[in-house]
């Protein structure tokens, strides 16, 4: 592909995610798969030239740009290399014109950016939401040490490694023989919060496909209970195949009907030595992965969010044994969905306290703790842990 051409194709895939981030359609890496599989002369120099180009003006774009084209301007003005493509080549994109419009720079849509000030994050902690990620992996302490001579160390984390950017993981044998997982360094962090014991008995409540279910399992040295649900019938399925390949046995999954939970799950009221609530959320946090993420938050979806994070901390409460623990995770960094809902939930709770976990970064936030990006250098996180009584 020619220069112009990557331009054109990086305008093309920018409406694309724009369109689905307008209709909830498909994710960015979704869209950008889909386009590069029915455009198989496009090599493999070209596609990470292209992806990058798209995700440069992802980031740059706080609000939702009016088109690719105006996403793409923004970064042409600030590059004269990319500015002359927009050169009217029969595969590129036409010349510029005087006053075209531009896609407003930022890190948010105003709404959010000024809930984000309001939890607590100054400019520069906003601006690093929208950086990009490093790539991280989680040792499975059930298995051999992986040999992974690229892999730098991540301070407080013992089986955490960060991998040269670009790498695939899928490929490297240590990921076959199921020694590492994928796995954020914050995340990881995050899941010590739940204490845990040889032989406990545990309820993972929003498993999904099980990233934070595996890590305890792996704590637990494999020996207790776990019983990891979810609503969605694939994500859940996604768990399994991951439990063999790690090793793990001691996972059960259960599928929840939403509305019904606390049916399902009645034979473990009060017998969870430990619950952990990786609720679903609004994902602020995890901005440097999904950065049009962004563009998809409306205030009504976060208070949907919002009441189905309170609706599920009631149905965890009676799992925990009496002493026992709950421990409320969200990979958000609004205060709605943070310090406020665990003041609502000790308000709703009588009895219940909240204690401090020892976490290898982070700093106190309302009841709980908070990562963030800019201080820890790890995707953004809220953790809380709650003491029943
Ligand atoms: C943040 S994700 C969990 C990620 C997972 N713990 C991990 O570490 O990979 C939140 C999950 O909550 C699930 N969920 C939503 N509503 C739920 C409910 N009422 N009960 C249980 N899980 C629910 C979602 O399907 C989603 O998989």
């Amino acid at each position: 592909m020619t220069p112009a051409a990557r331009s054109q194709a990086a305008i093309e895939l920018l409406d694309a995610i724009i369109g689905a981030a307008r209709t909830g359609g498909a994710a960015a890496d979704t869209v950008i798969q889909r386009y590069f599989a029915a455009r198989r002369y496009a090599g493999s120099k070209d596609r990470r030239a292209v992806r990058e180009l798209v995700y440069a003006a992802i980031r740059s774009s706080g609000e939702v740009p009016p088109n690719g084209r105006a996403a793409l301007l923004v970064l042409a003005d600030a590059d004269p290399v990319l500015a002359a493509t927009f050169d009217g080549s029969p595969r590129g994109p036409a010349a510029i014109a005087p006053g075209e419009p531009r896609a407003g720079r930022g890190v948010a849509p105003q709404w959010l950016a000024q809930a984000l000030a309001a939890s607590g994050l100054d400019a520069a902690a906003q601006a690093a939401l929208v950086e990009r990620a490093p790539l991280d992996v989680r040792i499975n302490g059930l298995k051999p040490a992986p040999d992974l001579p690229d892999a730098a160390p991540i301070a407080g984390l013992p089986e955490g490694r960060r991998l040269p950017s670009g790498t695939v993981v899928d490929t490297l044998p240590a990921f076959a023989e199921g020694a590492i997982e994928v796995q954020d360094a914050g995340s990881q962090m995050v899941g010590l919060a739940l204490p845990v014991e040889l032989g406990m008995a545990i309820v993972d409540l929003c498993a999904g496909a099980g990233g934070k279910t595996l890590a305890l399992a792996a704590r637990m040295g494999n020996r207790g209970r776990i019983l990891a649900c979810d609503t969605d019938r694939t994500r859940l399925s996604r768990l399994a195949p991951r439990a063999q390949r790690a090793g793990v046995s001691i996972v059960e999954t259960r599928l929840l009907d939403p509305g019904r939970e606390a049916a399902t799950l009645s034979d473990w009221q009060g017998r969870a030595d430990g619950v952990l609530v990786d609720a679903p959320c609004s994902g602020t946090g995890t901005w440097r992965r999904n950065p049009e993420a962004r563009w998809r938050l409306t205030p009504q979806r976060l208070a949907r969010l919002v009441a189905t994070q309170t609706h599920v901390l009631d149905i965890a409460a009676p799992l925990v044994r009496p002493g026992g623990s709950l421990t409320y995770i969200v990979c958000s960094l609004l205060d709605a969905e943070g310090p406020e809902q665990v003041a609502a939930f000790l308000a709703r709770h009588p009895g219940w306290r909240t204690d401090t976990p020892p976490l290898p970064a982070g700093s106190p936030h309302g009841a709980g703790i908070r990562l963030h990006p800019a201080a820890d250098d790890t995707d953004g996180f809220f953790v809380a842990r709650l003491i029943a009584p």
